[in-house]
């Protein structure tokens, strides 16, 4: 991919900010002014003021020169405020852009990529992009007018000296070349890097229990430390390819220096030219090195901005798994949902996978019923879940809600009508108030306390140090697994959508624990339509249909005394799982004590 591509893909984002962009650029002109007008001032101080010793001629163009150096201050503040203020709004709006498409992609995706990697996209990515977009182009402007001032008023002063002077440049652009694609090449290696680093060391922190506890202290340092010299390796190439290069400019800087002084010493020797004149002459070629120095190194900007443009556009290019219909598809509804569930004759395979996941899998689930799915270890269950909320669209065969098939009615619509609680309970990093009230819009402190007393939560959340204003975080041990499960019990209350997902509900929770969100699950399932995903059998006894799904395919269907009367993968599963732990027997595990209702 090339400059052309990135810039014609991120440039729309500057939209808005366009008239801004282009008052920097006209202070850059104004700062060139300012300085080649200073210049003039010097050449002409030191011919009558100073070579001539006269103070009286010092004044003017003194004045003048202080005058110039003030308005040109003025306006290179305020041309490089506002060049920075547009510069963040760029970044801000591209990683918003970012972020939000970031939103829409399906699960697979995010199993894919590592998360630090994506960090890195957001972040190092996303500035190398505005150096091109944004600063690039103001920085090009800068370097272009500078580069007409300075030669134009080169030329005026002596057109033949400024030719041979002049005559040295293409050597500027030969370097700059020659440096290019090396550079290119060793940033998108830095950038990998970079985001392999930040995935070791975020992996590292989520994983640093288990580290612990399986000693694998040495071999998380290891493999830090392999990224590492990836890493040192790429940025030591890309330091030394730029310090090379600078070093390149310098020689040829200082060959042009000397080219001016001989050929000075000449033409004043002959009487064809003032000291002030030569001196001037040398200021502005001196002044010219800068901006062709930033054009060559807007060159390497390009460079390194293109390799992170990839890495940015293959997130942008990749495409949801699925999107909100068509308005002239959608059928009409009431936005709350009765909540009648069906799956119509399913087959889904995961987006490169090789094997059917669900096959030829249909099920109904109405209002009031409680339906457990159930079935060995990758079995589809989860999966299932996933097309419910339309994480995916089948391949073929259909989801519906109320009758009306999941993807002719808006996402937000379907999915306002469907809780979701998932295996690992989702903790926002904020107060346990707004972990309990995000479920919904506009609640009030009362109802979150109304929902927190109904998920048996409230006597915990009170003994918390700041109550409702306590602050938890995903992965901090403040809450017990059981005590997490029952805010998340809280939100779905608060939630109030007539269908109720629940996977693997008791996962992770010992006999207590399980039985303390029992109740809560029960009161939360009551009247709505819900579907437990669950190895846990003790659950299933008196749902109100359990479906066993083997290898994607429905094998069984049944209450628990129907199915445990049979021979199948039901009565196997039940026989063979777990006995109740602690040894008493569990308390659910009776057929006749009714857990559910
Ligand atoms: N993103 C994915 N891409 C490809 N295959 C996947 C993906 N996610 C899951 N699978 C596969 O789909 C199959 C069903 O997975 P699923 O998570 O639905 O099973 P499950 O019955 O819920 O298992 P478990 O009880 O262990 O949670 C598995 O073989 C799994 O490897």
């Amino acid at each position: 991919m090339g400059f052309k591509e990135s810039v014609r893909r991120f440039w729309p984002l500057t939209r808005g900010d366009r008239r801004w962009i282009l008052l920097v650029c006209l202070s850059a002109i104004l700062a060139a002014f300012a300085e080649t007008v200073a210049i003039l001032v010097f050449a002409e101080l030191t011919d009558n003021a100073l070579q001539k010793g006269s103070v009286s001629a010092f004044w003017a163009p003194a004045g003048l020169w202080l005058g110039v150096a003030v308005a040109g201050g003025i306006v290179g503040y305020l041309g490089n405020s506002l060049a920075a203020w547009t510069a963040e709004r760029f970044v801000m709006r591209l990683r918003a852009r970012v972020f939000a498409h970031l939103q829409k992609l399906p699960p697979h995706f995010f199993q894919r990529n590592r998360r630090g990697d994506l960090v890195e996209r957001m972040t190092g990515d996303v500035d190398a992009i505005e150096a091109l977009v944004v600063s690039g182009l103001v920085q090009a402007a800068t370097a272009v007018f500078g580069v007409i001032f300075y030669a134009g008023a080169a030329f005026w002063l002596r057109w033949d000296m400024a030719l041979v002077t002049f005559a040295l440049a293409p050597l500027f652009w030969i370097a700059t070349k020659r440096f290019t694609g090396r550079v290119k090449e060793v940033s998108r290696r830095e950038r990998a890097a970079d985001g392999a680093i930040t995935s070791v060391v975020e992996e590292g922190l989520v994983n640093v229990v288990l580290t612990q506890a399986y000693n694998r202290q040495r071999d998380e340092q290891e493999r830090l430390g392999r990224e590492a010299r990836r890493w040192l390796r790429a940025s030591v190439t890309s330091a030394r390819l730029n310090e090379l290069y600078e070093q390149i400019v310098e020689v040829l800087e200082t060959l042009c220096v000397l080219a001016i002084i001989g050929l000075g010493a000449w033409e004043i020797s002959t009487g064809r030219m003032t000291l002030g004149e030569l001196l001037a002459f040398a200021a502005f070629v001196g002044y010219l090195y800068p901006p062709i120095r930033d054009l060559g190194q807007l060159g390497l900007t390009v460079t390194e901005a293109t390799a992170g443009s990839e890495r940015l556009l293959e997130i942008l290019d990749a495409r949801p798994a699925v999107t909100d219909p068509d308005p002239a598809v959608v059928v009409p509804a009431p936005s709350r949902a009765v909540g009648a569930v069906e799956a119509c004759r399913v087959h889904f395979r995961y987006p490169g996978g090789k094997n059917e996941v669900l096959q030829d899998f249909s099920f109904g689930a109405v209002p009031g019923e409680l339906v457990v799915i159930t079935g060995p270890s990758g079995a589809g269950k989860s999966t299932l879940a996933a097309l419910l909320l339309r994480f995916y669209d089948p391949d073929t065969g259909s989801i519906r809600l109320d009758g009306i098939p999941v993807n002719r009615m808006p996402l937000d619509r379907l999915r306002r009508n469907i809780t979701l609680l998932p295996q690992e309970t989702l903790v926002l990093h904020d107060t346990v108030e707004e972990n309990i009230a995000c479920g919904r819009d506009q609640v009030t402190h009362g109802d979150v306390v109304r929902a927190a007393r109904a998920a048996d939560a409230e006597v915990f959340i009170a003994a918390l140090p700041d109550g409702y204003d306590t602050v938890i975080a995903p992965g901090t041990s403040r809450l017990s697994g059981g005590q997490l499960q029952r805010v998340a019990i809280a939100r779905a209350m608060l939630r109030d959508a007539p269908v109720l997902i629940l996977d693997e509900p008791t996962t992770g929770l010992d006999t207590l624990a399980t039985q303390r969100i029992l109740a809560p699950l029960r009161r939360l399932a009551e009247g709505r339509t819900t579907i437990v995903i669950t190895h846990d059998l003790d659950l299933a006894m008196d749902a109100d249909r359990i479906l066993v799904l083997d290898e994607g395919r429905l094998v069984e269907s049944g209450t628990h005394t129907q199915l445990l009367a049979g021979s199948g993968l039901y009565s196997t599963l039940f026989h063979t799982h777990p006995p109740p732990r602690n040894g008493s027997p569990h308390p659910l595990a009776h057929p006749s004590s009714s857990h559910w209702r």
